[in-house]
């Protein structure tokens, strides 16, 4: 296991560049598995989920080859539904994103129970929803048996918009008999890129971005070309990274049409950034305080599908709260684990009061001082991150496997910006 070894205390300054979108690169590897021909995706971010998920397409037959670090040449020209190994399947959520394609293009796939964040209970049944309607059978015994003789496109009404059981439909649909509409559909800039990439390799998805997806069934996709987008989390990550320790950074490349609801948010804050073209700069002369509602009362930030706020920077928003000036409630109903985190903050010296599992109040500022804490998940983790780096004195954060998963080299990125960060064995 390692950890990272952080003195808080010290202004970022300088640029960074974020990595492709992990929520993205996740997908469009999956969607691979419906052509035979060759794909090149760019900017792959080098992160621990996406090694995951090429483990899991190699062993299903699928030829990867790195033409440079973020640059991969990706076919699966002969492909077998291999039995999955469980441990790599556990690791990712994401693992379910085989399905659809799977089921599409050789009509079954035995999957072992897909993992991710320990966060709360994460449902499949919008997955299953989703295929049986296209006509696949589903049986559950432990795994998970996908089969189908053809998929027929249909009208399918999603039960929730849960974002990858929206991308496995929209994999289905697109060489599926017929016209699809996929209605409550998500539409998280992943599923955006999703739809654009498919579309490159001759797929006819229309309506992209919308809770409304009509997709027109092809015969058959061909190989092609896509670069996959920065990652908005990491971009706000750093955004978050360079107010709470009072820094002036740039982010290159960071993908501002997908920040609008997030500088609102960001905003209330009083975080603020100016965009140049796809630039951003946040700048070190910030009043951070929290805006409150109409007539002084408490401002709350909740979380929903998009394009409102999305709930994997909640964390993030709440560090950044923790030196606010002001009262806060932050509401997160979608996952019933990602506040518990907040119980290490407060051992860091923040005034927050954890109402229940889904709300918690966050007073501001507070000093914040150095601690041992472990991280629970991937944006906790961060968020932890970022409260180490704007403390007083040196923390140690275990587990960073988990900020690994979805985070490139985030401690180099850091270092860059003059953060004193080590990462370190146990
Ligand atoms: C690999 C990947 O892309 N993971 C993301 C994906 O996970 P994932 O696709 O697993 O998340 P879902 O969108 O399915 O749902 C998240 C949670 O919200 C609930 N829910 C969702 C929509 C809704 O209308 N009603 C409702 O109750 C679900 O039951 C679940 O508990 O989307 C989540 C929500 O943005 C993100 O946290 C994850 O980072
Ligand atoms: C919850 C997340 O990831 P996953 O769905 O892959 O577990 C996340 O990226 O915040």
């Amino acid at each position: 296991m390692e950890k990272f070894i952080i003195e808080g205390g010290h202004p970022l300054h300088g640029e960074v560049t974020p990595a492709g979108n992990k929520n993205a690169a996740l997908p469009l590897l999956a969607a691979c598995l419906l052509t035979d021909e060759p794909v090149i995706l760019r900017n792959v971010p080098d992160i621990l989920d996406v090694r995951t998920m090429r483990a899991l397409l190699e062993s299903l037959g699928v030829e990867i080859k790195p033409l440079d670090t973020h640059t991969w040449q990706v076919q699966a020209k002969v492909i077998r539904p291999a039995d999955l190994d469980p441990d790599l399947t556990r690791k990712i959520r994401a693992s379910i994103l085989l399905a659809g394609p799977m089921t599409a293009r050789m009509g079954e796939l035995r999957l072992p129970p897909p993992g991710g964040d320990v966060i709360g209970r994460r449902r499949v049944d919008t997955h299953i929803l989703a295929l049986t309607k296209l006509g696949a059978r589903v049986t559950y015994d432990r795994y998970f048996y996908f089969s189908a003789s053809g998929l027929t496109g249909a009208d399918i009404l999603l039960d929730e918009a849960s974002v990858t059981a929206t991308e496995n439909a929209i994999m289905a649909c697109v060489t599926a008999r017929g016209k699809s509409v996929i209605r409550n559909a998500a539409s998280e800039p992943h599923i955006q890129e999703l739809c654009h990439f498919l579309n490159t390799l001759g797929a006819k998805i229309e309506n992209i971005g919308s809770n409304t997806l009509h997709i027109t069934g092809v015969e058959k996709l061909h190989g092609g070309e896509f670069t996959i987008g920065p990652d908005y989390l990491e971009v706000v990550s750093f955004i978050g990274a360079a107010a709470v320790t009072k820094g002036e950074i740039w982010i290159r490349n960071a993908g501002n049409q997908y920040l609008d609801m997030i500088r609102l948010v960001f905003g209330r804050l009083g975080v603020h950034w100016e965009t140049h073209g796809d630039d951003i700069f946040v700048p070190s002369k910030q009043k951070l305080e929290i805006e409150p509602d109409l007539g002084n009362a408490i401002p709350e930030i909740s979380v929903m599908p998009w394009p409102s706020f999305p709930t994997d920077l909640m964390s993030i928003a709440l560090v950044v709260a923790t030196q606010s000036k002001g009262t806060v409630l932050f509401h997160d109903w979608m996952y019933p684990s990602r506040m518990f985190f907040t119980d290490k903050l407060v051992g860091m010296g923040a005034q927050i009061v954890l109402c229940d599992p889904h709300r918690c109040i966050v007073q501001g500022p507070t000093e914040l001082y150095g601690e041992k804490m472990e991280s629970p998940d991937i944006r906790a983790g961060m968020a932890l991150v970022l409260a180490a780096l704007s403390a007083k004195g040196t923390s140690v954060i275990r587990n960073i496997g988990q900020i690994d998963r979805g985070y490139e080299k985030v401690d180099q990125k850091l270092a860059a910006l003059g953060a004193k960060i080590q990462r370190a064995i146990e």
